[in-house]
């Protein structure tokens, strides 16, 4: 008792204790000196507390909009982080020499705490060399089988929604049928094995509940500083990978490794009697030399990042559609014109991708659902470089010293009233794209939307896979069905979990579109009604 009592008062405890607490103290105060010129809430400059209580509370995104709106482009929000709503400033932070990827958040979003992948990879000349070899493989030059294995689920998404629930009255959860459809397209594309949600209508291994789960506990980690912990060996089970008794992430995990170990052996085998082996992406990657366990984590992360990303988009994008009755009639109004004008197929042909970019209004409508509902938030940090670096922001010069981190308020940056003007940018309002005459000032637009997707070395690699899906699929829908929200509201459920949103019951009635004799002219029900 005495021992602990006078603990304090011991030279080899008091003065490694005072000499860490002083160590930390003075690291502080340098911290709030050197970014004194910066503004941002005191209470956020002095800890670390408040940005972990947002991050927790799931609506960081907005609360640092508001920030923004506050306190201008950039701001303080934890002793050594900045967020930032100017594109120039993030744009130079993905390209100006010396930034790179911050560990705080990366280095917690590893599958394996001893292996990086793509996108997690902190290590700027590792990312760059593990990028060439996969970049052919995402952008379809390599990868022959995207466009058909995209129409194959579209085809199968419509099927499901018309036999299922249009055809029946039933209300449908569309969260959940848009993260079948992407999962579903994923795993085709990644694997050449589709996971099927589709087909059933529903999720028997669990692989939709297992990614909220793993993006929760995730999230949990980062806010809470504590991801270090999974580097710990013993800690946390070590997931036993049978395909027959395992669901969710480890049944993934173990589907994964049988796909790839059996894509391998062909892959060899074919090379070995020199035949062409299939034209797809684990065969782009095999050919630049990505094998084992490389290609296995590189796998994966496609399901990861190519899944919640685009469903978070499209839930974002149908809900502004379907509160926004002009923006509904006008898109179904060039769906019909498409069609009849032969620039679109007549059903049940679903629209190639080629069509459907070149459809102004369902672009527009696709870059201001980005604008308005950004898919991704917050966490994708950079550090800035050694020597620090002078930017300029609101016309004004300022010093960012070494070793800060800077983060993208996305909700902020898209509504920049520098770059959209400052009469509707809260507004959602497709036409703004198709009427800006000023060329450089619709340049800067689209721009800074694209900033949702990364920029420089890391931008996106499934950005042309994820605006492929989301252009045919809401071509399809809008010109198949009609859309009710049930409980406007409260139209979902809604958090986000590492910058990304998880959405469920986003309860939707839908009706077919009411044909005319000629079957292909369709006429609006809901729309059409006084
Ligand atoms: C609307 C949908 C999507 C959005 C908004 C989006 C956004 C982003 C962003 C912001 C980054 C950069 C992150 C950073 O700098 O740390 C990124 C990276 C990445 N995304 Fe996406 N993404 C989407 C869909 C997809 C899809 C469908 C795939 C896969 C098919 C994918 C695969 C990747 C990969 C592999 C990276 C890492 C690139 C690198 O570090 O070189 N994404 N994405």
């Amino acid at each position: 008792m005495d021992t602990i009592a006078y603990l304090p008062l011991r030279p080899w405890f008091a003065v490694p204790a005072i000499l860490t607490i002083g160590v930390f103290l003075f690291r502080r105060l340098r911290l709030l000196f050197q970014l004194r010129h910066i503004k941002g809430p005191l209470l956020w400059r002095l800890s670390g507390i408040p940005h972990s209580l947002a991050l927790l509370s799931g609506n960081c995104h907005n609360l640092y909009a508001e920030f923004h709106r506050k306190y201008g482009d950039i701001v303080v929000v934890s002793p050594s982080m900045i967020t930032t709503s100017s594109p120039d400033l993030w744009a130079r932070s993905n390209t100006y020499p010396g930034y790179k990827k911050s560990q705080w958040f990366y280095r917690a979003v590893r599958f394996d705490w001893r292996e990086d992948n793509l996108f997690t990879q902190t290590d700027t000349e590792k990312h760059d060399l593990r990028r060439k070899q996969m970049i052919r493989g995402y952008s379809g030059v390599e990868n022959l089988t995207l466009e058909a294995d995209v129409e194959v689920c579209v085809a199968k998404l419509l099927n499901l929604i018309r036999s299922r629930y249009a055809d029946q009255r039933k209300a449908m959860d569309l969260a959940q049928k848009t993260h079948f459809f992407t999962i579903d397209v994923i795993s085709m594309i990644g694997f050449g094995k589709c996971y099927n949600l589709l087909d059933g209508d529903e999720d028997p291994d669990e692989y939709r509940k297992s990614l909220h789960q793993g993006l929760a506990v995730t999230h949990r980690q980062v806010a809470l500083g504590i991801w270090w912990m999974n580097w710990i060996p013993f800690i946390g089970p070590k997931p036993k990978l049978d395909i027959d008794s395992n669901k969710g992430f480890c049944k993934m995990l173990a589907l994964n490794k049988s796909m790839v170990e059996a894509r391998e052996k062909e892959f060899h085998e074919q090379k070995s009697l020199g035949s062409v082996p299939r034209q797809d992406m684990l065969t782009s990657f095999m050919k630049r030399g990505l094998l084992g366990d490389e290609l296995k984590t590189e796998n994966l992360l496609q399901i990861v990042a190519g899944s919640d990303t685009t469903s978070g988009a499209f839930n974002g994008i149908m809900l502004f559609m379907l509160t926004n009755p002009p923006c509904y009639k006008a898109l179904q109004a060039e769906i019909d014109d498409a069609v009849a004008s032969g620039k679109a197929p007549r059903a049940p042909e679903v629209i190639t991708w080629a069509q459907a970019k070149a459809l102004e209004y369902l672009q527009a409508v696709i870059m201001e659902g980005l604008r308005m509902f950004p898919p991704v938030n917050n966490q994708n940090s950079r550090d800035v470089p050694p020597g620090g670096d002078t930017v300029i922001v609101e016309g004004e010069e300022v010093f960012l010293p070494h070793g800060i981190k800077v983060i993208p308020s996305y909700v902020a940056m898209h509504r920049n009233k520098n770059v959209y003007g400052d009469v509707d940018v809260d507004v959602f309002r497709p036409e703004r794209w198709l009427e800006e005459t000023d060329e450089s000032r619709l340049a800067a637009m689209k721009h800074e939307v694209n900033l949702g997707f990364g920029h420089g070395r890391w931008l996106c690699l499934g950005k042309s896979i994820a605006m492929r899906e989301l252009s045919i699929v809401l071509f399809e829908l809008f010109r198949h069905f009609d859309w009710k929200i049930v409980n406007p509201e409260k139209p979902w459920k809604h958090t986000v979990l590492m910058g990304l949103h998880s959405v469920t019951d986003m309860w939707v009635q839908v009706e077919e579109r009411v044909r005319s004799e000629h079957h292909q002219d369709i006429k609006s029900p809901i729309m059409d009604s006084p």
